[in-house]
């Protein structure tokens, strides 16, 4: 549970979900709390059950066991006042075969009581310049971000974005990134899937590592696997070349440095283990290949 916030009232929550196809199990017990305006991200390799469980808390599909509630309503048995309340953007394509840009995101405003403005939608998701080409013209990443104003035209209080950057340029993430922000500071609940970490580290208030159909950690990115407690290697150059240490106490090693050099110490870096180490370690130890 989240300290502070009731069952009632996290945007979600989920205890004891599980989810098989035949004999395959693809969630084998998964537990989440994400109170409402967190953004977090559900890592984890191909095949973990990141995707099965999005599905689920989205009502697209059905669960085994479990409990799942998402704005206190259970995705099954939801409604279209839900669905309303629910953003969502699927692992798509963003194709409407003939259809224009501008005319794609009217046509899914008209579905809801209180839209946002299209044109504004395009804007924000950086299509302006295409609003009025055909949608099975434009690239791979202008679809991916023509997905993502469709899951955002109805003004949603959570948002679901299955893997949302896939195929964006790195211009383009970093702008995708700025929305997402945009759109937590509004008090919007976001659960993404990705595999970037630093897409993870840059947007996610926790991250949940998804392994074999169960949640083996829940943390912050800075304290996942005990990151913020790991050595931090301090690297520098000196006469005889390139010169690094391990320390849990990196300042005083380059107040020593400092000392000894009397000012700047040569090409001096400070680094710990980055998101994606220690993800792919705890990955690794759980016996799953990091994709
Ligand atoms: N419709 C389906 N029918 C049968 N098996 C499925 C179906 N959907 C998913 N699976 C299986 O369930 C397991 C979990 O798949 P899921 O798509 O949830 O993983 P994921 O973590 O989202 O993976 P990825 O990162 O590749 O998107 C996999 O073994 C997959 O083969």
């Amino acid at each position: 549970m989240v300290p502070g916030v009731t069952h009632e009232e996290l945007a979600i929550s989920v205890s004891g979900l599980r989810k098989s196809y035949a004999d395959n199990v693809a969630v084998a017990g998964v537990d989440l709390a994400v109170p409402p305006g967190e953004v977090f991200a559900l890592l984890g390799p191909n095949g973990a059950g990141k995707t099965t469980t999005v599905e689920i808390l989205e009502g697209f599909r059905a669960r085994d066991s479990g409990t799942v509630s998402v704005l206190g309503i259970d995705p099954a048995k939801a409604d279209r006042d839900w669905r309303r309340r629910v953003g969502i953007v699927l692992q798509g394509t963003g194709e409407f075969d003939e259809l224009k840009v501008h005319e794609v995101v009217r046509h899914f405003a008209r579905f809801y009581p209180n839209p946002a403005d299209p044109d504004e939608v395009i804007e924000r998701v950086g299509l302006t310049e295409k609003a009025n080409s055909r949608t099975h013209t434009l690239s791979g990443g202008q679809k991916r971000r023509l997905d993502v104003a469709l899951g955002i035209v109805n003004q949603p209080e959570v948002l679901f974005l299955d893997e949302p950057t896939t195929g964006f340029d790195p211009a383009a993430r970093r702008e995708f990134w700025d929305l997402i922000r945009q759109l937590s500071h509004t008090g919007t609940t976001i659960l993404l899937t990705t595999h970037y970490l630093d897409e993870a580290e840059a947007l996610a208030d926790r991250v949940g590592v998804i392994a074999r159909g169960t949640m083996i950690a829940v943390s912050t990115p800075a304290e996942l696997g005990g990151r913020h407690l790991a050595t931090a290697t301090v690297s520098w150059r000196d006469e005889g070349g390139p010169r690094s240490e391990e320390t849990d106490r990196p300042t005083e090693v380059v107040q020593r440095l400092a000392a000894s050099f009397g000012g700047e110490v040569p090409e001096l870096t400070v680094t710990r283990p980055t998101l994606e180490d220690v993800y792919l370690k705890m990955i690794g130890e759980n016996g799953q290949e990091a994709s």
